[in-house]
């Protein structure tokens, strides 16, 4: 579905990405694992059109997407979550309304019940202004309308970020509910509890694929353990 092609990307002068190559199938769920500066947000970035190219391709279902502004790529079907998208003096309903609008395709109340059962603790906070939630709270609001909004291609920036352990035991269980619901996730997180739900993950280090294998390849892989699981 995705085929991203030799990218090398940065800002101003400066490369960031360099020389990335890797393919998202339908229905995969792929892990980009790296620490802090390795460049995941950079890279996922420039997938959603917000950093430019300096060279290489991006193809999505066979059309090349590489020179399309972002707006055109999440046309596409590109989703790249972001908290801001939540609107913080709307409720939890209205801000899901308004992910449901983007598709227009089915009935709102239909496809509320259908996340209601996914996310059951949703309903408690249905007509709660967005800015009274939780952090972790936020975040099941933003894999909701993820859900709604009916991506073609769903891109995780860290979602465990600011959370608490037993958060992220969570969101890595949000993740794996997207992946049953059929969605193609494109993940990068430093947290290695995400290899669990993963079908392909990649080692991203200075800009660079260190690793790529599925998920029991790199978990077992010593550099992994020693710098994600801190086993030495
Ligand atoms: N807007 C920017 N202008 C210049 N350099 C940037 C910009 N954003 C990020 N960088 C640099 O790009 C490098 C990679 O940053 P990036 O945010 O992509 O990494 P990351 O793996 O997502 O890190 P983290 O886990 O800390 O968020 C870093 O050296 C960072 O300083």
């Amino acid at each position: 579905m995705l085929k991203v092609d030799h990218i090398y990307s940065g800002y101003g002068d400066l490369k960031i990405i360099k020389d990335v190559t890797f393919d998202v199938n339908k229905d995969e769920t792929v892990l980009i694992l790296g620490l802090n500066g390795a460049g995941k947000t950079t890279l996922l970035k420039s997938i959603a059109g917000f950093v430019k190219l300096f060279s290489g391709k991006i193809i999505l279902d066979n059309n090349d997407i590489t020179k399309l502004d972002s707006y055109k790529r999440a046309k596409l079907g590109i989703t790249m979550i972001m908290e801001q998208a939540i609107f913080p003096d709307l409720t939890v309903k209205e801000n899901m309304e308004i992910a449901h609008s983007k598709t227009r395709n089915s009935k709102f109340n239909d496809e509320l019940n259908n996340i209601l059962k996914t996310f059951p603790e949703l309903k408690t906070f249905l007509k709660i202004k967005a800015q009274a939630l939780s952090g972790g709270q936020r975040k099941m609001l933003s894999m909701a309308m993820a859900l709604l909004s009916k991506p073609k291609l769903l891109i995780l920036d860290e979602p465990s970020a600011g959370l608490s352990p037993l958060m992220v035991s969570r969101v890595v269980k949000y993740v794996s509910l997207l992946k049953e619901n059929g969605i193609t996730i494109l993940i990068a997180e430093q947290n290695p509890s995400f290899i669990d739900v993963a079908d392909k993950v990649m080692v991203l280090e200075s800009g660079v694929i260190k690793l790529m294998g599925n998920a029991s390849e790199i978990a077992n892989n010593n550099e992994v353990r020693k710098t994600f699981f801190q086993v030495s």
